[in-house]
């Protein structure tokens, strides 16, 4: 039903590092037959470096310039459901090729991100001694621009990515653009 009314839109997901865009993306990719694309793995691929290789060589500034790139391509495509990195919001370029599909944020609290996050040893951005208050902090900088999301989906405890990809379904098309529906 909610593939018939996407007609072959992309999804975006974004929200924090943990947030579970790779996972509930690939559950969403399963139930609408829409491939499934990793930004991150996408950039490992392209860069040839793990992202925590690159931010050490090209520097923050450097992936972000990857990111925006690689974002631009998977644009061009359509039925792709698209996890994002948790920063691909910082660039306002970025949101014009977000715009040319549908963003989902997937609002997950700090507590269970640090849950998840504990033991990660993969994202540059979080190999800090304060953990808790580095992820509070992000979120902080940026939840004003998650917030600019099509649609919020607010995560809580014990809620499995299947029940979390239902919920986006069921809630999709009840913010489907004009010209989408
Ligand atoms: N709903 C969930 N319940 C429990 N663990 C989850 C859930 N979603 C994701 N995870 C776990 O959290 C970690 C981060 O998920 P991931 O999909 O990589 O997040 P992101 O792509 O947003 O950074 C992974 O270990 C994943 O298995
Ligand atoms: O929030 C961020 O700035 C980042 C999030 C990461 O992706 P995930 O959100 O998939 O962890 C990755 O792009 C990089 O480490 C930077």
């Amino acid at each position: 039903m909610t593939n018939n009314l996407l007609k072959g839109v992309n999804l975006y997901l974004i929200g924090m590092m943990g947030a579970g865009k790779s996972t509930v993306g690939q559950v969403l990719a399963q139930h609408l037959g829409y491939g499934f694309v990793d930004i991150d793995t996408v950039i490992e691929t392209a860069g040839g470096k793990t992202i925590t290789q690159l931010f050490q060589d090209e520097g923050e500034s450097g992936f972000r310039q990857l990111e925006t790139e690689v974002l631009a391509q998977v644009c061009s495509f359509t039925k792709l459901a698209i996890a994002t990195g948790g920063g691909i919001v910082l660039r306002q370029q970025n949101w014009s090729y977000l715009h040319h599909g549908l963003i989902v944020w997937l609002d997950v609290p700090v507590e269970i991100l640090y849950a998840r996050l504990a033991e990660d040893t993969t994202r540059p951005l979080l190999q800090n001694s304060d953990l808790q208050g580095k992820l509070r902090s992000l979120l902080e900088q940026r939840q004003h621009l998650y917030s600019q999301a099509d649609l919020r989906i607010t995560v809580s405890e014990g809620e499995t990515p299947e029940q979390i990809a239902i919920r986006v379904l069921n809630e999709i098309p009840s913010v489907l653009k004009p010209t989408e529906g």
